[in-house]
């Protein structure tokens, strides 16, 4: 059976892991009950001649190490779920200048870094418009082409003021601001906890794109404590350049600059959508919610996922929706080894509808 159903979740209140909720709709004159499943991923640097990528030195481990010229391989090796990306220990180092023998990793006193990345989001209703100017002022959200350049930032102004009101609303409705940055600061504690119980005492930093704390500032604090060597994990669980490469791209440059940082062993966590861990906790998630229904056999599981421009997946290899599927076809084939056999269908959500062509609906049912 075939049909197309339409309906987005384009609210802003995305979470790194995952959030699921109930809701009913009409189709066709017959209600239809659904559990709504929010994943998040992201995209990366279209534009060709500019040199971000990652370069997959180690597909087994799905760690990126940095090189110089940081090239990305967008369509990378994917393990199979079970697989270790890395154990404590085991973390593949590199260095964004890539002197790695030179580097201070051979210091008496070793220092580990975990730097969480994340995409920030308004404090407050007044953040709201400044938040999207800073969105909307990187390349790796609104790319032009290389001659129009310099209206990137006129240009964020002016979406970001047309913008605002109706993202405001968005942020009002949740609240009066994202609460990105509180549940990234709780993710942080409970990984350096996790960490202390396995004996790897690590300092964890957050780092966000576009709002506080930025990553920039982040960086200036890893610098202070003197950290020997550093884990960068973006809390998207899918690699997109608009999202992880953004960020990176933020690092690198920050990182090719900076004597200490430049010798500084690191390791990149490209992506992490299929690990077990994830895959298990998700269909955790989607077990419970349809228990909570009282025919949970005719729920239908909803995969609410952020859209990218179609450009990013065809011209520049944006591995993000395959990714998004693939992983959704993991949890799917989890959920069926537990004997869960729900109809499932995914959804991209909609951002500036206006400016972008995007992946909209795709259903399977
Ligand atoms: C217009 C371009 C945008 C692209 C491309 C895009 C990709 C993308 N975004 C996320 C995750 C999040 N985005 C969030 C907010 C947000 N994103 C855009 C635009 C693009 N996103 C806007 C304008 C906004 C602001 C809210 C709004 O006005 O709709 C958030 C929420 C942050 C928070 O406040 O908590 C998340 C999370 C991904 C994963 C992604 C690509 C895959
Ligand atoms: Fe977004």
């Amino acid at each position: 059976m075939s049909q197309a159903v339409g309906f987005g979740v384009a609210s802003p209140m995305k979470l790194s892991t995952s959030a699921s909720r109930h809701m009913s709709v009409k189709f066709n004159g017959l209600s239809r009950s659904f559990v709504c499943v929010s994943s998040q991923s992201e995209s990366q640097d279209i534009e060709k001649s500019r040199s971000l990528s990652f370069s997959p030195l180690d597909n087994k481990t799905n760690a990126v190490r940095s090189s110089q010229s940081f090239l990305c391989n967008p369509v990378e090796k994917r393990g199979a779920v079970g697989d270790r990306i890395y154990a404590a220990g085991t973390v593949a180092y590199d260095t964004f200048s890539g002197t790695a023998a030179e580097s201070q990793s051979n210091t008496a006193e070793e220092k580990i870094g975990v730097l969480l990345l994340n995409l920030g989001g308004p404090d407050t209703l007044n953040d709201v418009q400044p938040f999207l100017y800073n969105l909307f002022a990187d390349p790796d959200i609104i790319r032009l082409p290389r001659l129009f350049r310099f209206l990137q930032r006129p240009l964020a102004q002016l979406i970001s003021t047309l913008r605002a009101p109706k993202s405001k609303e968005g942020y009002a409705s949740i609240g009066g601001g994202s609460p990105l940055r509180k549940i990234t600061d709780e993710q942080a504690e409970s990984l350096k906890l996790a960490l202390e119980e396995k004996e790897v005492p690590v300092n964890v930093y957050v780092g966000m794109r576009y709002w506080y704390p930025f990553t920039e500032e982040a960086v200036e604090q890893i610098k202070k404590d003197k950290i020997t060597k550093l884990v960068v994990l973006p809390l998207y669980p899918q690699f997109s350049i608009s999202t992880t490469g953004s960020s990176v791209r933020v690092l690198q440059n920050m990182f090719r600059e900076d004597p200490y940082l430049s010798r500084m062993p690191v390791s990149i966590i490209k992506s992490w959508y299929q690990r077990e861990g994830y895959i298990q906790s998700m269909a955790d998630l989607i077990e419970k919610e349809l228990e909570t229904f009282t025919n949970p056999d005719e729920v239908m599981i909803f995969f609410s996922a952020h859209g990218v421009p179609v450009s990013y997946v065809t011209d520049a290899g944006d591995p993000y929706k395959d990714q998004m599927e693939e992983c959704i076809h993991l949890i799917m084939q989890e959920l069926k080894r537990r004997g869960v056999a729900n109809d499932h269908t995914l959804a991209y959500q909609v951002n500036c509808k206006t400016v972008f062509s995007y992946y909209s609906l795709e259903i399977h049912i």
